[in-house]
């Protein structure tokens, strides 16, 4: 059985008069990479706050490795590493200092600093800018001087609070292929808007809206559950509308324009090739068909429509 290393049960904040997170309940596993997803404002920061102990939750309870953070924060924090979205960089220090810094926040013992330094930089690709000053670093490297600072205590359960904003499309990749390689001996949450970051790096998926939980499960059952239903395609000329419906699966036709049409359907996407036959059996010059992605507010509106699963 996968053991479980955090358990966060009916937790609920309110800075002032409105809730930023109502009641939600999820565990973390041992192993993996957990996504919490949520637009601007969603109450991803303050989620994981809480789960660090950055600040006290108005209820609820939440466990790390059994250890109650509002009871026993030291011991808690022990077990984890934090990268805030603001890393926490002191710029005008070089890699060795900073990082030497974090080991005594961490009281981890003089005689095993250096180790854990050397640990921390080799996993995080930093060797090399030892002595260089953050300052001048780019964007990117700076990140992965935040990911070591986050586990250069080896801690159990790792949270990241978007990881990857602000940094380039390469940059993006590079800290991403990191993340995974982290969580090869440790657990990691992460917080972002982006669908295709959890898409592309995690195991499990929380989605979460106006401080609820909207959706909790696998990212494979996440994707077969928003698997898409429309199509886009664009002829020379308007075809007759019957003739589309004639096509087995078609459920709605949309004329967007005369000769661009959204084609929702109620199979699967082998939709597509009835459609292209269709065209060449009719003579239709076909320019484009694509099965349309559902957008995060699109994917938000399908959920809350639907009954919610939970990990
Ligand atoms: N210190 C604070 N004081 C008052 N309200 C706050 C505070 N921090 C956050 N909030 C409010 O709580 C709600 C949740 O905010 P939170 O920062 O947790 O969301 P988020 O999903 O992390 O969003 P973002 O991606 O923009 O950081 C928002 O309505 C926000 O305005």
């Amino acid at each position: 059985m996968t053991k479980i290393i955090a358990q966060i049960k009916n937790l609920s904040h309110r800075y002032t008069k409105d809730w930023a997170v109502k009641n939600i309940s999820f565990d973390i596993t041992e192993k993996g990479i957990l996504g919490l997803l949520g637009s601007n404002g969603a109450g991803k920061s303050t989620t994981m706050n809480i789960l660090c102990g950055v600040i006290n939750q108005t209820e609820g309870e939440v466990f790390i490795d059994g250890i109650n953070v509002r009871e026993n924060p030291v011991e808690a924090k022990k077990l984890i590493g934090f990268l805030p979205q603001k890393a926490p960089l002191h710029l005008e220090l070089t890699v060795d200092e900073y990082l030497t810094h974090c080991a005594h926040m961490r009281s981890i013992p003089k005689s095993e600093i250096k180790d854990a330094l050397e640990l921390a930089k080799a996993k995080c690709g930093i060797t090399h800018f030892s002595k260089r000053v953050l300052s001048n670093l780019s964007g990117g490297y700076q990140q992965r001087v935040g990911l070591a600072q986050a586990i250069i205590h080896n801690p159990k359960l790792v949270v990241l609070d978007e990881p990857t904003n602000g940094l380039d499309p390469n940059q993006i990749l590079e800290v991403r292929k990191l993340i995974k390689e982290i969580a090869q001996d440790r657990s990691v949450i992460l917080s972002t808007h982006i669908l295709s970051e959890v898409q592309a790096t995690c195991d499990n998926i929380i989605m979460i809206e106006h401080g609820n939980i909207v959706f909790a499960d696998t990212m494979h059952a996440f994707n077969n559950y928003v698997e898409p239903n429309t199509l886009i395609v664009e002829m020379e000329a308007k075809p007759p509308v019957e003739t589309l419906y004639e096509i087995t699966g078609v459920s709605e036709v949309e004329f967007i324009t005369d000769t661009k049409i959204r084609i929702h359907f109620s199979s699967g996407p082998e939709i597509t090739k009835s459609i292209i036959q269709t065209c060449v059996a009719k003579g239709w010059p076909l320019t484009e068909i694509y099965l349309e992605k559902s957008s995060l507010d699109g994917i938000f509106a399908q959920l809350s429509k639907k009954q919610t699963p939970t990990l």
